[in-house]
């Protein structure tokens, strides 16, 4: 067949099967032998409106039908000759991705809708976000390109996710986009990600247009002509042979490998996001909305000093947060994504291959532990670190899914929730055949003889539950399987080793043009990046075990659990201070953080939001106090696991800032001299608090719990090398969803506020805001050095009910008000009343005469439902009413007294005060919207003093609670 009008010839293969259009029947009817291969992507006839030409554009007379039929019945090895002598020419179009942020949207000459110089074609599919259009390129002789346009705020697509997070979705294919913000989000990152792939197996992006006066961001792609892949008939038969799933396979292996490579975990393998290219002889990796980027994982692939001058500074792409939350398509998720479903006991299990709706009982589960699985299946690690690895289960769920033209695990009624207990728990079973040519397997454990056993081998490698048994893509790679049919195997793994492709630099230019920044201005990125680099840091600290003699750089670096990495971006961190770009801004910062705070600032007392949480945890740390390993055992840490939690003193001492000591520094020492922490000891510390944050109608106070009790998901835990303690997970997660929900005013300002996340989180949490779902808060860590507030980091971003603290408070009020006392520790609380209190519930206690601090500050407070409802307090009688203005507004300063350093006071704020001047004029653009809503909200009283009749039993540890009746 030819094209009327540019006179090519075309080949027209049509579905998953490769057919040619054979002379005699569709050739050409002008005698054109067939010379190009052409596509059409599926085999039903509705598919026919997408054609890779349309087909009133060939010479032709055949119809859609026609087309379709033939295809069907063509004999498909006549094509492999047809299309033998045609190479397939690699696409790797020079330079990098081109950020264009104009649109000209017209019409050209016969009506076809032109971008730019993109002029539309057809459609070629629709995701969940856009719609995927082919398109000629008029600037590169009509070159085709695949153009996805997304919206970049889809109501209805945000108000399906609002659904989704509710009810589980329907299909088992939609990819679990939940919890993963918003999908301006999303797609900035994917940009990102896509920005940093070059490679073969890859789709290739190659220009972003983003015109923020258009509501639609346009990705311009590489075009893959032969569509996805296509890989069952309705009858769920593989409609591909043995042979073009080892390929397909080994393409996808190496793609992947130089994701991870690049620090990318694509988390959404599956048959759909493979495409083939035009010849069908190429499958490449598309679809990176719900993949992940980890600089440490690329730092650790990479190797020390490969990737210093990449500076991802790309807020976007630091969050590692979101790797904790589940993202993917059911059936194609990994056991350890879905951890929570493994089953704990020998209970009613549903075998992988369960059709019907009937549970039956595993009786054989009865000798498995605890931890296990049934059927023989070994003991599995309840919760497994997310890595890499779970593309590599996915990839085996496609390789089986290409195999045997259904997927390995499913559930009867398309139950999601069965669906992840068979994937936990339940083994995979085989077909007897594999492939459209029907090989047979051999069962589940062929013999070795046998033929099948290769693939089923691999196969169980691929499927194994426990990550550490899965086997590597360096291994799989070189599986006899896909080095079978490769004539000089050495030199293809060299050739297609990833270190071999050069690494894709992305400079911070790039990565600041990632995508119009209509909501914020680069100085918030920048913030953003920086806090969210000091939390990288921390978080991955490096284990002094492995340090080698050069990594004493002031160990700063991100490293990885796979080994020491190098310190890259840190490094260019630091010479930027120190380089001839510095600037007057980064010489104040530098400044300002060597110069102690006082929280009677205003502008502090912004920054600082300290809560009664953290005084709490703070106090509860005092009174386990551990002399021998001088650390603070926070007993109650993981409630539940029976293990407890050490704190180091440094963030005891940390803590102390809030109650004695004014400097920032956690190792301020009594006499108020400020003595930076070693480097090393900052590092070493990691922190993370998840806490669950419920709904006070799905959670009464009694039920909710605090931040301490592990069993509703809230952990504090840290991991130093130096000091035994259990080993447990990060489950960093973010609090900006929440903000979603509760900043009236807008996510996107709240989230790139400097402390707009965990405090706005909190304060939302301790307002008590209705929420909608529930949903995950979490504080990250500290980061002194940077300005993250360590407070939060102590608090987990008020991740709990203001009715549930006291109640669960482990130690009891009580027991926290004698931490008051204690010395060691020097924390002091003056308002032990002030512990979370409900909206409708008051407590009132006793003050320590002792102590004048509290004397001082007699005061309840409720809080309100809202932060426009009313927050009283009663009167500081020293205080001039504007400083109770000032600092009643801030929580954090009545930790401290306030009164007994009015001359440090004063220069402080002669130097702080000029200090954040200029951040604070920044900082009134995108301020949260709480602060100023808030301020008139807060009333001060001269209120009578609280009941004399003390309420609270120091000697029983009992609380008594009052409902409130004045306040
Ligand atoms: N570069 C391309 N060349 C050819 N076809 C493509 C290309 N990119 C995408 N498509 C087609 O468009 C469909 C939708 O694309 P894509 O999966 O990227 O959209 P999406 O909105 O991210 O979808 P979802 O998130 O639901 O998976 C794909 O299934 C594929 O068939």
């Amino acid at each position: 067949m030819c094209n009327e009008r540019s006179k090519e010839r075309y080949v027209l293969v049509l579905g998953g099967v490769r057919s040619p259009v054979a002379d005699h029947s569709l050739s050409c009817s002008k005698g054109h032998p067939p010379t190009r291969p052409c596509f059409l992507s599926t085999t039903t006839p509705s598919s026919i409106s997408r054609p890779y030409l349309p087909v009133s554009s060939l010479c032709c007379s055949l119809t859609a039908l026609h087309v379709v039929h033939v295809a069907m019945t063509t004999n498909q090895d006549s094509l492999d000759t047809a299309l033998a002598g045609e190479p397939a020419q690699p696409f790797d179009p020079p330079g990098s991705v081109r950020m264009t942020q104009e649109l000209h949207f017209r019409y050209s000459d016969d009506r076809r809708p032109r971008v730019n110089q993109y002029l539309r074609s057809h459609r070629v599919g629709k995701g969940q976000h856009g719609e995927v259009w082919v398109c000629w390129d008029l600037s590169s002789n009509r070159r085709e390109v695949a153009i996805k346009a997304v919206k970049r705020n889809n109501p209805r697509a945000e108000k399906m996710n609002l659904l989704r997070r509710r009810n589980l979705p329907t299909s088992p294919h939609t990819p679990l986009t939940d919890k993963l913000g918003s999908l301006e989000q999303k797609i900035r990152k994917e940009i990102a990600i896509m920005k940093k792939c070059r490679h073969g197996h890859i789709v290739r992006l190659l220009e972003v247009i983003d015109d923020k006066l258009n509501d639609r961001i346009y990705m311009v792609m590489e075009y893959l002509g032969g569509g996805e892949i296509k890989w069952r008939n309705e009858h769920n038969q593989p409609i591909l042979q043995v042979d073009q799933c080892q390929r397909i396979c080994r393409d996808v292996i190496l793609g992947l490998e130089y994701l991870h490579y690049q620090g990318i975990i694509h988390r959404d393998i599956k048959p759909a996001n493979l495409l083939w290219t035009a010849d069908r002889q190429m499958v490449k990796i598309t679809d990176f909305g719900v993949s992940h980027f980890s600089y440490a994982q690329r730092l650790a692939a990479a190797g020390r000093g490969q990737v210093a001058l990449d500076d991802p500074n790309d807020p976007i792409l630091l969050d590692d947060s979101d790797l904790s939350k589940r993202a993917g398509t059911p059936p194609f998720l990994a056991p350890e994504v879905i951890a929570e479903y493994t089953s704990t006991e020998p209970s009613p299990i549903i075998s992988a291959s369960a059709t019907s709706t009937t549970l039956h009982s595993n009786k054989s589960a009865t000798h498995i532990n605890s931890s296990s699985t049934i059927k023989g299946l070994p003991a599995i690690p309840h919760r497994q670190p997310i890595t890499k690895a779970i593309d590599v289960w996915a990839l085996g769920v496609t390789l089986y899914c290409l195999l045997f033209g259904h997927i390995p695990f499913r559930a009867p009624d398309s139950s999601e929730y069965v669906l992840y207990h068979v994937i936990c728990n339940s083994d995979w079973e085989p077909d007897e055949y594999m492939g459209s040519d029907r090989k047979s397997t051999g069962g589940r454990r062929p013999h070795k003889s046998h033929s099948g056993c290769i693939v089923m081998s691999l196969l169980d490698k691929f499927l194994q539950k426990d990550v550490r048994k899965r086997i590597t893509l360096n291994d799989a790679k070189r599986y006899p399987w896909f080095l079978g049919d490769i004539p000089n195997s050495d030199e293809w793994l060299s050739q297609t080793s990833p270190s071999k492709v050069d690494m894709v630099m992305v400079t911070e230019n790039e990565t600041r043009t990632a995508m119009t920044t209509a909501r914020f201005t680069w100085g918030w990125q920048k913030r953003l990046t920086n806090r969210i680099s000091s939390l990288f840091r921390t978080v991955r600290s490096p284990r002094p075990s492995r340090l080698s003699a050069r990594d004493d750089d002031n160990t700063t670096g991100v490293h990885s659990h796979s080994g020491v990495v190098p310190v890259g971006r840190h490094k260019s961190a630091t010479a930027r201070l120190t380089g001839p770009e510095i600037t007057e801004k980064a010489k104040k910062r530098t400044v300002r953080s060597a110069i102690p705070r006082d929280d009677s600032t205003p502008n502090i007392d912004r920054r600082r939001e300290k809560s009664i949480e953290r005084w709490a945890r703070s106090a509860a740390n005092g009174s386990s106090r551990d002399p021998n390993t001088n650390s603070t055992r926070l007993a109650a840490g993981r409630r539940g696991s029976g293990t407890p939690v050490e704190i180091h003193p440094q963030y005891v001492a940390n803590s102390s800032r809030s109650t004695g000591s004014q400097t920032r520094p956690s190792s301020r020492g009594k006499d108020g001299s400020s003595t930076p922490l070693p480097d090393d000891a900052r590092s070493r510390h990691r922190f993370s608090l998840t806490s669950m944050w419920r709904h006070s109608s799905q959670k009464t106070a009694s039920q909710a719990s605090s931040p301490l009790d592990s069993s509703s998901g809230a952990s504090i835990y840290q991991e130093d090398p130096l000091i035994p303690g259990p080993s447990i997970d990060i489950m960093a997660r973010r609090s900006d969803e929440v903000l979603r929900h509760h900043g009236k005013e807008g996510y996107s300002r709240s989230v790139h506020h400097n402390h707009g996340v965990l405090t706005a989180a909190r304060r939302a949490s301790s307002w008590g805001e209705p929420m909608n779902y529930v949903e995950d808060v979490t504080s990250l860590n500290s980061g002194e050095q940077d300005g993250i507030d360590d407070d939060a980091m102590f608090l987990g971003a008020g991740g709990v009910e203001p009715t549930t603290l006291v109640s669960n408070l482990p130690l009891g009020l009580n027991q926290a008000t004698e931490a008051i006392n204690h010395t060691s520790t020097g924390l002091r609380h003056p308002q032990p009343e002030r512990l979370h209190l409900g909206p409708s519930v008051h407590i009132c206690c006793d003050i320590p005469p002792q102590d004048s601090a509290l004397n001082r500050h007699h005061r309840s407070a409720t809080t309100s439902p809202s932060p426009l409802h009313h927050v009283a307090y009663e009167s500081d009688l020293n205080q001039t009413s504007d400083e109770e203005y000032e600092s009643l507004d801030s929580d954090s300063s009545f930790f401290r007294d306030t009164r007994s350093r009015e001359h440090e006071r004063e220069v402080f704020r002669a130097n702080a005060s000029q200090m954040y001047k200029e951040d604070d004029e920044s900082d009134e653009e995108t301020s949260p919207i709480e602060f100023k809503r808030r301020r008139p909200s807060v009333s001060v009283t001269a209120a009578s003093p609280p009941p004399p009749t003390p309420l609270l039993d120091l000697e029983n540890g009992n609380i008594r609670v009052a409902p409130c009746n004045g306040y």
